[in-house]
């Protein structure tokens, strides 16, 4: 089964819907390079809203590691998820399992970087190059990535409910991410695309 997650949400009500639809996990976005920042006080109403089962992620790009204490301390999220230039050595501090953003964005260049993280519970590709920013709604040339990798691979960047089916049949990844192509505006899900990309997944399972 590929698992879901719908990054960057900034609204009860949606994280509320994709959990409602079949989402795996969402993503709260806490790096101020994010068009997706979400405030403490609103990630914990996000998550104390959430059904049994939902994981919640937390995102930084090359923030404080006070900030990302604090919101393990006041959020509680289950994961951690890193986009910038952080080592694998300074994720591991926080003793929670974390996956590391890979910037795909930079053709083969990218490659070497997805041996770096051996202690990520998974890697999560993205579209966008090296130093940008996640939800950039940009793809990576599929075709660049290796059979087989160390880690469980979080697919990313661009996806949306008309290419996700294709995704995961040619690619089978542990977990698809998306922000972009489910959304009316930055932050703010819309119901039909969120809708129609979990049913793109889940129908491909079915048959
Ligand atoms: O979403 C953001 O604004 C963001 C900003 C800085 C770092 C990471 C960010 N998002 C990370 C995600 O996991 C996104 O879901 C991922 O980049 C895919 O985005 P999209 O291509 O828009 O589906």
């Amino acid at each position: 089964m590929t698992r879901i997650k719908c990054c960057g949400m900034t609204r009860v009500e949606d994280a509320l819907l994709a959990a409602r639809l079949g989402a795996d996990a969402i993503g709260l976005v806490f790096t101020a390079r994010s068009k997706r920042q979400v405030t403490l006080a609103r990630a914990r109403e996000i998550v104390a809203a959430l059904p049994p089962f939902v994981a919640t992620v937390a995102l930084f790009m090359d923030d404080d590691a006070r900030l990302v204490r604090q919101v393990i301390e006041e959020v509680r999220p289950t994961l951690l998820q890193f986009h910038g230039s952080e080592t694998d050595e300074w994720c591991m501090q926080f003793d929670l399992p974390f996956l590391k953003a890979i910037a795909m964005g930079d053709g083969a260049a990218a490659l070497p970087r997805l041996r770096d993280y051996p202690h990520a519970a998974g890697l999560l590709l993205d579209g966008h190059g090296f130093g940008e920013a996640g939800g950039s709604g940009k793809a990576f040339d599929w075709s660049l990535l290796p059979g087989e990798l160390m880690q469980p691979m979080i697919l990313a960047g661009g996806l949306h409910a008309g290419n996700v089916a294709d995704a995961v049949r040619l690619l089978r990844p542990w977990a698809v991410d998306v922000a972009s192509g489910v959304e009316s505006s930055p932050g703010v899900k819309d119901p039909d695309k969120l809708a129609a990309f979990i049913h793109a997944v889940r129908a491909v399972e079915a048959g």
